[in-house]
């Protein structure tokens, strides 16, 4: 046999071995989180083992979920759920619905949301869910089915004690609903802690909802206030990426802070006014269509020329991997501020630190809404419910403590704000491993 043999592959080359695909944005992002891992590890001195075990998720399911779509056909979607981290207390992070997720990303995830936990100091590990499914596509029927058969796959992992799901990308409070249905009908009463993020109708937490950017905005108005020549939020212009969940809420609350939002982007298109927009309207507006294209007031943009533009305040508030080495130089924002997990990668990251470009991490800037989540699980524990006021002041105690930490180590050590809150964060998880003699 000689080389003419083989096939010709996808690539033009002839090989036995089909073309191995690029990799994906589940498996950037898992690189992604690795390497600032690593560098938190060498800074904090860990032994290799110690690192090698953070490193790794405790445990990993994959489950196959039969879809029965309205027309009768039968689809198989992949889900996933990764318990990272457990040293510290039960695992905790939401569930997506994304049709591009995978076990990398969801593993990346989780590994997040235990530095998360950690450095804003509640009583937790990480973990992640992710199904693979675009819910825009499936009608509410099926996204409950897909829900429903997706818990029961997982449900040995579950559960107040063990692992804790909550909202994500693509999934809300009726998704949480169905979840502690579900979990509910399985142990034959009712168990609101077994999930968060749920409409108070059940147990959720007021507050919960704008949780995430509520503490986007305090972690904003605290960089302002430190980082930009002590800069009041008057007149701050700021950018958002992604108009969901949280990035909606965020540039509600930086606008009723002060701040000038002026650009805002989700899947389907970008809308600018330098003047300021009004995000209420805004808000109106993609619930109706869907959307913020086509808003009115508001000149149409591209989604990336939004990253570029020349605003005070950047909030990537959508998915991973969006400020890249590509157009990381172009970014003009003095101060970025993660709602998302993972927007920046690595190589962006240091572009940002050498233009002089502050990045308010991720596993600080939208811990909101896990704190929040965590306060409304302890409500379920107690059977007792806190008043909006009460639940907004502990989570801007926790928010701000844990800004300060950050802040305070990051100019103590000449680090990034990034480099300071993983330092933070792995470092009590490490000093949690030590101190329950967990090693093997
Ligand atoms: N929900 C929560 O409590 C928390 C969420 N996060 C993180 O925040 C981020 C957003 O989550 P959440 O708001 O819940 O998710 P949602 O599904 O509610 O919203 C995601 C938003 O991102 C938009 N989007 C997707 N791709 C792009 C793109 N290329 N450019 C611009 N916008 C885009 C979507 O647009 P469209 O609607 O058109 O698809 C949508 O507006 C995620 O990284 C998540 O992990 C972090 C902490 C807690
Ligand atoms: O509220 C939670 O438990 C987790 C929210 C989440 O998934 C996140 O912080 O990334």
């Amino acid at each position: 046999m000689t080389v003419t043999d083989f096939p010709t592959t996808a690539s033009g080359v002839r090989s036995p071995i089909p073309d191995l695909p690029a990799p994906s944005a589940g498996e950037r992002a898992l690189a992604a989180a690795r390497f600032q891992l690593a560098e938190a590890s060498r800074f904090l001195g860990l032994d290799d083992g110690l690192h090698d075990m953070l490193a790794t998720p405790r445990r990993s399911l994959t489950v196959s979920v039969p879809v029965r779509r309205e027309d009768g056909r039968l689809e198989v979607v992949q889900g996933h759920r990764v318990q990272h981290n457990l040293s510290r207390g039960p695992a905790k992070g939401g569930i997506r619905f994304h049709p591009a997720t995978d076990l990398a990303e969801v593993t990346a995830l989780a590994m997040w949301m235990t530095w998360k936990c950690a450095l804003v100091g509640i009583p937790y590990g990480g973990a992640k869910g992710g199904v693979a499914v675009d819910p825009a596509t499936l009608t509410t029927r099926e996204l409950e089915r897909v829900t429903r058969r997706y818990v029961n796959e997982i449900l040995p992992l579950i559960g107040p004690e063990k692992d804790i799901p909550a909202p994500d990308v693509g999934t809300d409070e009726q998704t949480m609903a169905w979840i502690m249905d579900t979990y509910s009908a399985n142990a034959g009463y009712s168990v609101p802690g077994v999930v968060t993020g749920k409409p108070t109708a059940l147990g959720g937490s007021l507050g919960r909802a704008g949780a995430t950017s509520r503490g986007v905005q305090i972690a904003a108005l605290q960089a302002l206030a430190s980082t930009e020549g002590a800069r009041s939020p008057e007149g701050t212009a700021i950018a958002v990426q992604g108009f969901g969940k949280v990035g909606a809420l965020a540039a509600q609350y930086l606008a009723d802070a002060g701040c000038r939002v002026v650009a805002v982007s989700d899947a389907g298109g970008a809308v600018v006014r330098p003047s300021g927009l009004d995000v209420a309207a805004l808000r109106a507006h993609a619930a109706g269509t869907g959307s913020v294209h086509g808003y009115r007031d508001a000149d149409p943009l591209s989604r990336d020329e939004l990253l570029e533009l020349d605003v005070d305040v950047l909030v990537p508030a959508a998915l991973e991997g969006m400020i890249t080495a590509d157009n990381a130089p172009r970014v003009r924002a003095r101060l970025v501020v993660e709602g998302a997990n993972g927007p920046t990668t690595p190589e962006a990251d240091l572009i940002l630190a050498g233009n002089g470009v502050t990045v308010v991490p991720d596993i600080l800037a939208n811990a909101g809404g896990v704190i929040v989540s965590y306060l409304e699980w302890v409500q379920n524990t107690q059977a007792y419910s806190w008043s909006a006021g009460e639940v907004e002041v502990k989570l801007r105690d926790l928010m701000e403590n844990a800004y300060r930490a950050v802040a305070d180590l990051a100019a103590e050590r000449d680090l990034t704000l990034r480099q300071a809150a993983h330092a933070i964060g792995v470092g009590r998880v490490a000093e949690a491993h030590r101190m329950r003699g967990l090693y093997p």
